[in-house]
This record gives C-alpha cells, structure tokens and sequence, in this order.
C-alpha cells in the first residue's frame, strides 16, 4: 500500500480553505475534513460535544481547546487507512500539538490573501447551511440565486462575513494562528501562497502536492520490496 498522506490548510476567513481542500479531494482523492462542517454535523446530531459546541459558536467564540481535540483526533483516528487534507483544524497551538502527538504531517499550506479579496470574496458568499456547501456570486455562483443546487433548499449569509466584522476576525486570526505558523515553519513542512486569485494558486499547489504525494509512494514502494 502506498504512504498515507496528511496535510493542514490554514488561512483567514475567505481565504479559500474550503474552496481549495475541495479541489485537492477530488484531484488527489484526499478525504477534506472541515471543522466547522463537522461540528455543525454534531450540533445537528445533538451529540454531547455538539451541544456544547453550539454554546460558543454561538456568541462567535472559538470552541475550546479540549473539547475541539477530543471531537476531532477520534475521527481523524477512524481516518487511518485514509489520506486526508484537514481545513479549520488546528486553530490554536495546543490544538496544533495535540495533533503533532497523533500524527505525522507531511505538508502544511497557509494561504495569504489581501485584506481587499477577502473583503470582496465574503461579501458575496452564500452558504447552505445543513452541507457547508460554499457559493459565490462571482467565482462560484449556484444554478439559480439564493438556491442551493443540489438540496434546492435556500442559501443564506453569515453575520461575520460583513466587511465591518472582517478586520477584527482578520486580527484575531492572526494572533492565534502566529504560534501555529511558527510551529510549522520550524518543522520544514510550512508551504505559504500569495495571490489574489485560487485558479492562479491552484496550479502551485497541485505542483506541491504532485511532488510529495510521488515521492512518499515511491519510498513506500521501495520500503516494501526491501
Ligand atoms: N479548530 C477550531 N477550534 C475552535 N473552534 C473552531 C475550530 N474550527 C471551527 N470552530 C468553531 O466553529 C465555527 C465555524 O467554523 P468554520 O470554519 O465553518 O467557519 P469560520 O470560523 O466562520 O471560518 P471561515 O470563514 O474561515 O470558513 C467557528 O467560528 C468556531 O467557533
Ligand atoms: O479564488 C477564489 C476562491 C474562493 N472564492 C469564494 O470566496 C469565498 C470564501 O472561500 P472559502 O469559503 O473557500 O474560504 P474559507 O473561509 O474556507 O477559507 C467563497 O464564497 C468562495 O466561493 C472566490 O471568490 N475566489
């Protein structure tokens, strides 16, 4: 069997997280797992983490460290014979070492954005709320306006996604996301990617990964007939 590959994609809100972890799925058949849409499913499963999740997504609060590794590092654990790109997670640097004691990750992507594209790209995002399924009226627009293609049920907006709730989300993802970044940068696996533009990015990243994903499956390789 070929290596399992783990990757990070971090980056501020509207920095194309999720938009990007999509593609890398589909072209590299990575599972995307995303925090916010797998706390959303266990606030609507009401399991016990979800209900306590709810209480601080709610006032716009991260979720504590604690109860964030204990809901994500046993599913990334069911996750062991799969190579997966993980999107939200981690948040914060007790996360981050929480997860450098599970696993071994082989690339890190941080995605750099300027304050004007995010402002722009979030203005216009619209969001089905039971998928976590991501449109936008420029880039990405659904089949028919306010409409979601697949359930055609409706899309909406989030409060925080107004320009005048971005600074202050920016800022705070920069403080706690420092620490994370500097952890990374000093473990040789950070990759950052600067541009306006995903389809512009996407060919730097899919290059990365072409790259990495054939070396380990070719060490994999020789490992075994050794
Ligand atoms: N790793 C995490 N640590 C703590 N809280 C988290 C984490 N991931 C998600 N959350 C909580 O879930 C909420 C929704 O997360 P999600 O990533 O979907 O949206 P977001 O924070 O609005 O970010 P973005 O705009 O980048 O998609 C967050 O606002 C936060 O309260
Ligand atoms: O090059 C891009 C990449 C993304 N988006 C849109 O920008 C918004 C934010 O993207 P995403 O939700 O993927 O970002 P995240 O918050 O997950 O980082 C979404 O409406 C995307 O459709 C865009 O307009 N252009």
């Amino acid at each position: 069997m070929s290596k399992l590959f783990r990757a990070v994609i971090m980056g501020p809100p509207g920095s194309g997280k999720g938009t990007i972890s999509e593609r890398i799925a589909q072209s590299f058949g990575l599972q995307h797992l995303s925090s916010g849409d797998f706390l959303r499913e266990n606030i609507a499963a009401n399991t016990e983490a979800g209900v306590l999740a709810k209480t601080y997504i709610e006032k716009r609060l991260l979720v504590p460290d604690h109860v964030m590794t204990r809901l994500l590092l046993p599913r990334l654990e069911e996750m062991t014979r799969h190579s997966w790109i993980l999107d939200g997670f981690p948040r914060t640097l007790a996360q981050a070492e929480a997860l450098s004691r599970a696993c071994e990750l082989d690339v890190v992507i941080s995605l750099n954005i300027p304050l004007e594209t995010l402002k722009e790209r979030l203005r216009h995002r619209w969001i089905h709320p039971a998928s976590g399924r991501v449109y936008n009226l420029c880039f990405n627009p659904p089949r028919v306006q306010g409409v979601d293609d697949i359930s055609g049920e409706p899309l909406i907006q989030h409060e925080d996604d107004r320009p005048e709730a971005l600074v202050a989300r920016l800022r705070h993802y920069k403080d706690v996301a420092k620490p994370v970044i500097d952890l990374y940068k000093a473990k040789n696996i950070l990759h950052t990617f600067s541009d306006t533009d995903t389809d512009r990015i996407w060919p730097h990243i899919s290059s990365l990964l072409n790259t990495k994903i054939r070396t380990d499956q070719s060490s994999a390789q020789r490992a075994s007939t050794n």
